[in-house]
C-alpha cells in the first residue's frame, strides 16, 4: 500500500539518569499491523510517549518524510499520528456521535458540534460504521460497554484522518468476543493506515499481529513475524517462554511509574 511508514533510528529516553529506552531502531512499513511486546518496564509506553512528543529523546524519529523529535505533541498530532491510552478518553455524557463530530471538529463551533444533527457528516459516517456502532450512534458514550468505548476512541482517530495509530493495550479488560471484534477492527483499520499496538495479550498477538517487536530492558530484543519471534530463544529466555513475567529489575521508584497491568503472557 502507499502512504507513510515509521523509521526510529537510535532513540534513547531518559528519566534522571535511568535510560528507559536505550538505543532503539524500527522500520514499520505503511500498513503494517506492529505489535510492541515485551515484559513490564520494558520500554514500550515511553517509546510510544516519545514519537508522540510526550517526552524527550534523542535520536530520530521519522513519519514519511518528516522528523518528529523536536516538534511538540500539537504539531506531531496534526502530521497525522494519534494514539490512545490503556484508559479510555470518551466523553461520557455526550452521544457517540457528538463524541465523533468533536474528534472531527472541522472549524465548527462548540455548540453547532453539540447540536443533535440529522446529516451526519461522511468522515464521521464511515467511522461509525468502521467501528461498528452506527446503531449505538446516539447513546450517550457513558453506556457503552468497555470494548465499545475503546473502539469509539479509535473512531475518534479515524474522523481525524490520523495515519499513523499507536494503541496501547486496547483489548486489556475485553471479553473473548470484544476481543475478536477489536482484531478485526484493526485489520480493517491497518489496510490504508500504520497501526503500532502495545500488548501483552500474546493469544490476541498471535492472531493479529502482521509483525512483531520485542522489547527488553530498553533495546529491541528481537523482530520479524510472529512465528520468527516466538522461535527466537532470547524472547522464550526472557518472556514467551516463562509461565509468569519476570520482575522487572528494581530500581527507586520513579516520580510517575506505570500502572502496573494484568499479565496473560
Ligand atoms: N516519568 C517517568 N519517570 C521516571 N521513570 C519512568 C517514567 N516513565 C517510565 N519510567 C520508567 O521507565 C521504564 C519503562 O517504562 P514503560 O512504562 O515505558 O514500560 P512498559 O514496557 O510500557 O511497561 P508496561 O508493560 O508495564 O506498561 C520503567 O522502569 C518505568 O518505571
Amino acid at each position: 500500500m502507499s502512504g507513510e511508514g515509521l523509521t526510529v533510528r537510535d532513540l534513547r529516553v531518559t528519566f534522571d539518569g535511568f535510560t528507559a529506552v536505550d538505543g532503539v531502531d524500527l522500520d514499520i512499513r505503511p500498513g503494517d499491523l506492529r505489535f510492541l511486546i515485551g515484559p513490564n518496564g520494558a520500554g514500550k509506553t515511553t517509546l510510544v510517549d516519545a514519537v508522540t512528543g510526550l517526552v524527550k529523546a534523542s535520536g530520530s524519529v521519522r513519519f514519511g518524510d518528516q522528523e518528529l523529535l523536536g516538534k511538540p505533541v500539537h504539531k506531531i498530532a496534526r502530521l497525522g499520528i494519534g494514539r490512545t491510552f490503556q484508559t479510555a478518553t470518551v466523553f461520557e455524557e455526550l452521544t457517540v456521535v457528538q463524541n465523533l463530530d468533536i474528534a472531527a471538529g472541522a472549524g465548527r463551533g462548540p455548540l453547532t458540534m453539540l447540536r443533535r444533527r440529522k446529516d451526519v457528516p461522511e468522515p464521521v459516517r464511515r467511522a461509525l460504521d468502521t467501528i461498528g456502532l452506527s446503531d449505538l450512534r446516539d447513546r450517550p458514550a457513558g453506556v457503552l460497554a468497555h470494548g465499545q468505548k475503546q473502539w469509539l476512541e479509535i473512531g475518534m482517530l479515524l474522523v481525524q484522518d490520523v495515519r499513523l495509530l499507536l494503541l496501547d493495550e486496547p483489548v486489556a479488560g475485553m471479553s473473548h468476543d470484544e476481543r475478536e471484534a477489536t482484531g478485526e477492527l484493526l485489520r480493517r483499520v491497518s489496510e490504508d493506515r500504520t497501526v503500532v499496538v502495545i500488548e501483552h495479550d500474546m493469544d490476541f498477538m498471535r492472531s493479529y499481529a502482521r509483525s512483531v517487536s520485542v522489547l527488553h530492558a530498553g533495546k529491541v530484543l528481537s523482530e520479524g513475524s510472529v512465528a520468527e519471534v516466538q522461535a527466537d530463544t532470547k524472547v522464550q529466555e526472557v518472556y514467551l517462554g516463562r509461565a509468569s513475567e519476570p520482575e522487572p529489575t528494581p530500581r527507586p521508584a520513579p516520580a510517575a511509574a506505570a500502572a502496573s497491568v494484568a499479565e496473560e503472557a
